[in-house]
């Protein structure tokens, strides 16, 4: 079985809630419909039901709940709730108001904070930020979390490095330039994010353009102190560093290039040493090699709400749709 049927197959044992706040994009549509066709989760669109299944002409909606925020009587709840975490942050009820009957990604995220969805899944329209910020905001971190990251699922066909070709690409979506204390938090929640939804061991590998001292930089030493951070504070994690891509993944690199490691030639969990080299990366494997890319998937965060490329296909948003149902369960059994 491949990774996404496993994913599936996963989800349909729980059969969580999962909202969607972009119903003016048909690609979200046909994923929705293929959702509750496979009966992989429930789904949540946000909108007016008219003008949803007028856009989503060709495509079964039968069995998707609908709410309209401008007319759902859960809005003055969902108002208290964001004024009560947001006052401090001059959030006011006639503000919320207007936030949640306009901004569809707020009243999304509200939805969640409520216990009314367990997770929700938008960006084939909307910016990562705009996607995020909400979130950040108002589901804040997991407990015992520092820091909210970003990864990407990549299945690069045809390949034998890392888990079968799979691998876990972070940070690619959320912290553009990550200190050696962040990076060393991405990789712990990339490491778990490879075990809970990969299930394999994580082998991490801490990317630079340098491979053991090959080359001197204050970003080299960045990824260096990193490594150090996260060998120290997560002794039973497998992880190494610095190292180049090709170390990292390819046997034999890795053994001219770092014979000591334990890590070098064998990496399933990539962490890259900012948004520029993460971003590229994982764009770059996709495009030119053809991988399938689910994300940025949010890792640390309380409650699953997952972002998207707005290149997506209805294929990349059904298969993270049925990923952010595999969190919501995994938060359920903690
Ligand atoms: C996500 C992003 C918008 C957040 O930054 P921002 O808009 O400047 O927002 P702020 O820094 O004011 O943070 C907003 C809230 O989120 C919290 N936050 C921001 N980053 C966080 C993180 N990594 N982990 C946990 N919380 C975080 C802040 O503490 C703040 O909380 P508060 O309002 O309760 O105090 C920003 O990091 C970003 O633009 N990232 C890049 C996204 C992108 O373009 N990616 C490329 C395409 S995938
Ligand atoms: C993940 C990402 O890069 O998103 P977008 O392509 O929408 O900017």
């Amino acid at each position: 079985m491949g990774f996404i049927e496993d994913i599936k197959a996963r989800a349909k044992q729980n059969m969580k809630t999962i909202v969607l706040p972009e119903t003016a994009d048909k690609r979200t549509l046909e994923a929705a419909s293929r959702i509750l066709a496979e009966g992989v989760a429930k789904v949540v669109l946000l909108g007016n039901e008219e003008n949803i299944k007028r856009t989503a002409e060709g495509f079964d909606l039968s069995g998707a709940a609908f709410v309209d925020p401008e007319t759902t009587d859960k809005l003055d709840s969902y108002i208290n709730l964001l004024v009560e975490i947001r006052k401090s942050k001059g959030m006011t009820p006639e503000l919320a108001r207007e936030t949640l009957t306009k901004d569809y990604l707020t009243f999304g995220v509200t939805m969640v904070k409520a216990g009314d969805a367990d997770g929700m899944v938008a960006g084939a329209v909307n910016s990562t930020a705009n996607v995020l910020r909400p979130s950040l905001q108002i589901l804040k971190t997991a407990p015992g979390t520092k820091l909210v990251s970003s990864f990407f699922i990549m299945v690069v066909p045809n390949c034998e490095y890392g888990h079968n070709g799979t691998f876990v690409f972070s940070d690619c979506g959320l912290n553009q330039n990550p200190n050696s204390e962040e990076l060393a938090a991405i990789a712990e929640s990339s490491a778990k994010s490879f075990k809970a939804l990969i299930g394999a061991e994580p082998i991490v590998s801490m990317l630079s353009h340098s491979t053991k001292g090959s080359a001197k930089h204050a970003d080299v030493d960045k990824v260096v102190e990193a490594t150090k951070i996260a060998k120290e504070s997560y002794p039973d994690i497998k992880i190494d560093g610095e190292l180049q891509a090709d170390a990292s993944i390819i046997p034999s690199v890795g053994a001219a290039k770092a014979p000591e490691s334990q890590v070098a030639g064998k990496a399933n969990v990539l962490v890259f040493p900012d948004l520029d080299a993460g971003n590229i990366g994982y764009k770059l494997v996709q495009r030119l090699a053809k991988a399938e890319a689910y994300g940025p998937m949010t890792q640390g965060i309380a409650k699953p709400v997952n972002d998207l490329s707005r290149g997506c296909s209805a294929d990349d948003i059904v298969g993270v749709i049925a990923i952010t149902a595999v969190q919501a369960s995994a938060i359920d059994n903690k």
